[in-house]
């Protein structure tokens, strides 16, 4: 039939390797880019269904975040900015994984499913990471979008708008897409227009501190080799120079996420190459698609001091809960965390700072819902990736105040720097822009140092290992992915093995992103973390059938 020419044509451009399978997983698809054509073509497709179900603008990030150079990937964002649903990841997994000649029967299904009315029209955002292979991977999402539906489908008009914005990263994309979706009230659509809320708030924040020096103003950034390096350098001039950042790993000759970048600062508790770090000064590191951040220093001792997500998290929420009794707004503020979170500032958030900590599954979309619950929900994964969210009725309050010609003076100030403070935080999703710009104005209005940030809480020392095996699915988590339930055994053994050691925890989860097990575990000693890490690591390769060498110890 003309109509199946009309499909085998159009998709056997991009035609799917058959027997491949892929998830759609944690943060979207990721694997090797030479796998992925099909796939951003069919996500192309998908999206454009998801734009006309939700008569919104839908966004397309091509990246594999901190994966390297070789990999690449792709993920949905939904009309708020946000992730998008878990029916549509099941659809996405669907439609990546049909065969070629069932892709139509694959979308028809999903048409039908959802009601679909073909019709509508459809907008989708597409941006793209530094990655060589992102140029021709969102190309083919461009063809998926703007293939023609009537003669692909044989159904209605088809009527499909694209703005390609081209390099961005995530989360200047999520920005974009809310922005669209809320007709300005967010912000405006465009790169120049996330520079300037963000870098504007920032600057009335930091007019809050008295004789910032330029040391404290300065800053260096690890960006990764990537996209986070660019767009440093394109915001530099909106900063006027309140903030100083000296740019390292800029792509101009590094490999991306090699040796360097957020994740491997963090996994590896070193600082990446390609930085000069003097004793003291205060670094930071992106990670491949800039939405994660973590900070760090070496002291005199030559001695290297992470600071995480969970240390970035404890710094904005007591500055947001100090302004929130300054201000006398009775507002209900809490930080969600994930079982990586060490327990030091898990106890110190709790019993401290008295605030309510939540701890939900790995992956942002679990924290983002989360802190949707509280009037000041900030979430932060202790990789880095997080940010806070303000309810509806918690920005009124704070604006209400702000603008209250009666209000006496402190109470007015705190309610401006809430202000700005929600001006300048991203809240579609985690950003090592915003939250960059974001900790240096509290670190400049608190005239605090890396050091005393740091000397908040110790953390407990802690490792991170990862087992092969031959099917991860195996293990199956239960308590926010604590305790493991399958297989047999494993959760007695690693209890087992916890009690050997002081202040210890440990837990182990199939990675979402990875074909592999991941293991933590913290203790009162790094000797004591990396053995256990090691003897549960032991426990998962022999219970839940573990492929190549057994692990050997750390040391
Ligand atoms: C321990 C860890 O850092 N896990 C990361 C990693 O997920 P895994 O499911 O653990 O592979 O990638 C996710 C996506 O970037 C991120 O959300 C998450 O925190
Ligand atoms: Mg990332």
């Amino acid at each position: 039939m003309a109509q199946f020419e009309e499909v085998s044509k159009q998709s056997s451009q991009h035609p799917k390797p058959a027997g491949l399978v892929l998830q759609y997983g944690t943060a979207g698809f990721r694997t090797n880019a030479k796998h992925l054509d099909h796939i951003m073509f069919r996500m192309g497709l998908l999206a454009t269904l998801r734009s006309k179900k939700t008569k919104a603008t839908i966004g397309v990030m091509v990246t594999a975040s901190h994966n390297p150079e070789e990999d690449n990937g792709v993920k949905l964002i939904d009309p708020m900015g946000e992730m998008v649903t878990p029916a549509w990841e099941g659809y996405a997994t669907q439609l990546a994984n049909a065969e070629q000649g069932d892709l139509l029967t694959a979308l028809k299904d999903i048409i039908e499913k959802e009601s679909i009315n073909m019709s509508q029209e459809a907008n989708v955002f597409v941006g793209k990471d530094t990655r060589s292979s992102s140029a021709s991977l969102s190309q083919a999402v461009l063809d998926g979008v703007l293939l023609n539906f009537d003669s692909f489908l044989n159904f209605f008009l088809h009527f499909s708008h694209h703005f390609y914005y081209g390099l961005v990263t995530t989360p200047q994309l999520h920005y974009m897409v809310c922005c669209q979706n809320t007709q300005g009230k967010y912000g405006e659509a465009t790169i120049e227009g996330y520079y300037r809320k963000l870098c504007q708030a920032f600057i009335q924040l930091t007019k809050n501190a008295s004789n910032c020096t330029d040391d404290q103003k300065h800053l260096s950034v690890d960006g990764a080799n990537g996209i986070g390096a660019l767009k440093v350098r394109e915001m530099e001039s909106h900063l006027r120079r309140e903030l100083q950042i000296s740019l390292f790993n800029d792509g101009s000759k590094g490999k991306l996420n090699h040796q360097c970048g957020a994740d491997f600062v963090k996994v590896q508790q070193k600082p990446p190459t390609g930085i000069n770090i003097n004793p003291g000064e205060r670094c930071c590191s992106f990670d491949g698609d800039a939405d994660r951040i973590v900070y760090y220093y070496t002291d005199s001792d030559g001695q290297f001091h992470l600071l995480d997500g969970d240390k970035i998290a404890t710094l904005i929420s007591t500055f947001l809960k100090e302004l929130l009794t300054q201000a006398g707004l009775d507002l209900k503020i809490a930080v969600v965390q994930t079982a990586y979170a060490n327990g030091s500032s898990t106890h110190y958030l709790e019993d401290t700072m008295k605030v309510i900590v939540r701890c939900t599954k790995t992956g942002v979309k679990h924290l983002h819902h989360a802190a949707q619950e509280f009037d000041i929900g900030v979430y932060f994964e202790a990789n880095g990736h997080g940010t806070v969210l303000f309810s509806k009725v918690a920005e009124e309050k704070i604006q209400q105040l702000a603008e209250d010609p009666n209000m006496n003076d402190e109470r007015k100030r705190a309610a401006r720097l809430l202000q700005n403070t929600i001006n300048v935080i991203n809240q579609t999703v985690g950003d090592a822009i915003s939250d960059m710009l974001l900790i240096e104005a509290i670190l400049a209005i608190r005239g605090m140092t890396v050091q005393q940030w740091d000397a908040i809480y110790s953390d407990l020392p802690n490792r991170q290992l990862k087992v092969k095996v031959s099917d991860r699915r195996v293990i199956d988590t239960t308590d926010a992915e604590r305790r493991a339930v399958s297989p047999a055994g494993l959760q007695e053994a690693i209890d087992t093995l916890v009690k050997k050691h002081r202040l210890a925890r440990s837990f182990v989860r199939p990675s979402g992103t990875e074909d592999v097990v991941r293991v933590y575990a913290e203790a009162e000693t790094q000797e004591s973390a990396d053995s256990l890490a090691h003897e549960v690591s032991l426990a998962v390769y022999r219970l839940a059938g573990g492929v190549g060498d057994e692990p050997k110890p750390l040391h």
